[in-house]
């Protein structure tokens, strides 16, 4: 989609079949009651983004560095067979299969131990050959250890517990001879079985799952190519915020949303970078502004979006032409826009100087909501997910509740049973609510009311 195609009121709604239905109209400007659909207005976000820069980066700083998941660059092929050598599956002795055709417990067969090959021998083995040089010679077995080199020669390995031995005692001497008793699986990983020199570990876009940071080990690399984390600066807008620790004077909150948003930021994987809260002059936020947007991938505002008298975010995206230092496409890149969802109506999308900036309304849940269905799409698809926004599940409503006509609802609910939603209670709107949220459900425009029994789609947050 053209991100500027919402600049101009569109004459014919688009229905997108994804998170809701049919929408009404864009307005750049004021933030007007008919809006732009959910689906829409995420389409214009993710136009402002795109996947950042790869980078090698170390397995180990992938295992133990934040954020805990990154995303592939590139293709990922092995460079090594895994096994890297046909390997003893068992601790025993390693001989040659035929020999024990015939043995029987009663009728056990004899076999003369002529060497000893640990799971980490000391000097590498010629062509998997134990240390002593033995191979499947008739008569002869090899002691071994699970995840040693099989010798040459050698098609079996018989568990310690079915020969005589019965257990390997620490620091005892081998057994010069054993006996088994019955014919044995072979109990070999062989060369290359799970992975050979080439084959792809992981395709492009994966994420750097625990797994795969094993596998890229098991496969012989040291480092994986992966996007550059994005940086995203946070900060709430409002002259009646203080910073969290300092006791609010009358008139005066203490700035939650910009902590908020920051762990959300986290959450989605990306960096943040917590101004804090700037007051509601145009002055201010813009020197903030222009001071982070050389240094973060994407700006986070809450607050000032709406239609009072200081919104300030409002004010510094719709001034004068060269009010708004952007250096792309001037105004046209600046979305004031309703969107047809509760909460959350009042939103914001501009570049600053070039950094592409997303405003969310200051109301916490809004703020919350707002992040979960635009700013965290960005943010994945800045790390180069491929899916950046992540499905939504079905569950069943357990009660009823109402929902705005012609607005696509967010309500914080909590999971009953195995499949079940419920609201959380009273006061959805209340920050109280989403401490006491397991997922948020997402009713389309046109559904005015869900009732109990009915499936509804929802976003887990738990
Ligand atoms: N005349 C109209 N008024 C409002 C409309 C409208 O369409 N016409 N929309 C309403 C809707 S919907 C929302 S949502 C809010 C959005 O307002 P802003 O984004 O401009 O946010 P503020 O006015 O700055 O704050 C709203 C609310 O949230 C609290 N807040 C703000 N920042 C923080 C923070 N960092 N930490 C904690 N809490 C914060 C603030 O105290 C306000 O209570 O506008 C409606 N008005
Ligand atoms: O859209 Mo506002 O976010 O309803 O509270």
């Amino acid at each position: 989609m053209d991100p500027h195609a919402l600049d101009q009121p569109s004459k014919a709604p688009r229905v997108v079949d994804r998170w809701g239905a049919a929408g009404g109209s864009a307005r750049t400007g004021s933030p007007a009651p008919a809006g732009i659909t959910v689906d829409e207005y995420r389409d214009h976000v993710l136009a402002l983004v795109a996947p950042l820069a790869a980078e090698p980066v170390t397995l180990d700083e992938l295992a133990t560095a934040a954020p805990a998941r990154r995303v592939l660059a590139e293709d990922v092929r092995s460079l090594l067979d895994v096994p890297r050598f046909d390997a003893s599956a068992m601790d025993g002795y390693a001989l040659r299969g035929t020999y024990l055709a015939a043995a029987t417990p009663d009728s056990p067969v004899t076999l003369r131990v002529v060497g000893d090959i640990a799971a980490a021998p000391s000097t590498a083995p010629a062509a998997g050959r134990g240390a002593s040089g033995a191979t499947g010679a008739t008569g002869e077995a090899v002691r071994i250890m699970t995840g040693a080199p099989v010798p040459d020669g050698c098609d079996v390995v018989v568990p310690v517990e079915r020969t005589s031995t019965r257990r390997f005692v620490p620091g005892a001497p081998l057994d010069e001879r054993i006996e088994v008793y019955e014919p044995s699986r072979p109990n070999i990983r062989h060369r290359a079985e799970d992975v050979a020199v080439g084959d792809l570990v992981a395709a492009a876009g994966a994420p750097t799952t625990p797994r795969l940071v094993s596998a890229a080990a098991s496969a012989g690399h040291a480092t994986l190519p992966v996007h550059r984390v994005p940086r995203v600066a946070v900060l709430s807008t409002g002259s009646e915020l203080v910073p969290v620790g300092t006791a609010p004077g009358p008139g005066q909150i203490p700035d939650s949303n910009s902590l908020l948003l920051a762990a959300c930021v986290r959450d989605a994987g990306g960096v943040p970078v917590r101004v804090g809260a700037v007051p509601d002059t145009a002055e201010a936020l813009r020197a903030v502004l222009d001071d982070v947007a050389p240094h973060v991938d994407l700006i986070v505002t809450s607050g000032g979006v709406s239609a009072g008298a200081f919104d300030v975010v409002k004010e510094v995206l719709t001034g004068p032409e060269d009010a708004v230092p952007t250096t792309t496409r001037g105004r046209s890149d600046v979305l004031l826009v309703a969107v047809g969802m509760q909460p959350g109506k009042p939103q914001a999308a501009a570049r600053w100087r070039g950094t592409p900036l997303l405003g969310v309304p200051g109301n916490p849940v809004s703020a919350y909501v707002s992040f979960r269905a635009f700013v965290r799409p960005a943010v994945r698809r800045l790390a180069g997910h491929p899916e950046p926004v992540e499905p939504l599940v079905e569950r069943v409503a357990t009660e009823g509740w109402r929902s705005p006509a012609g607005r696509q609802q967010f309500l914080p609910v909590r999971f009953v049973g195995a499949d079940g939603v419920a609201p959380v209670g009273p006061g959805a709107h209340h920050v109280s609510a989403l401490t006491r949220a397991d997922a948020i459900a997402v009713v389309p425009p046109e559904v005015e009311a869900v009732g109990p029994g009915e499936v509804v789609r929802v976003m887990v947050i738990a």
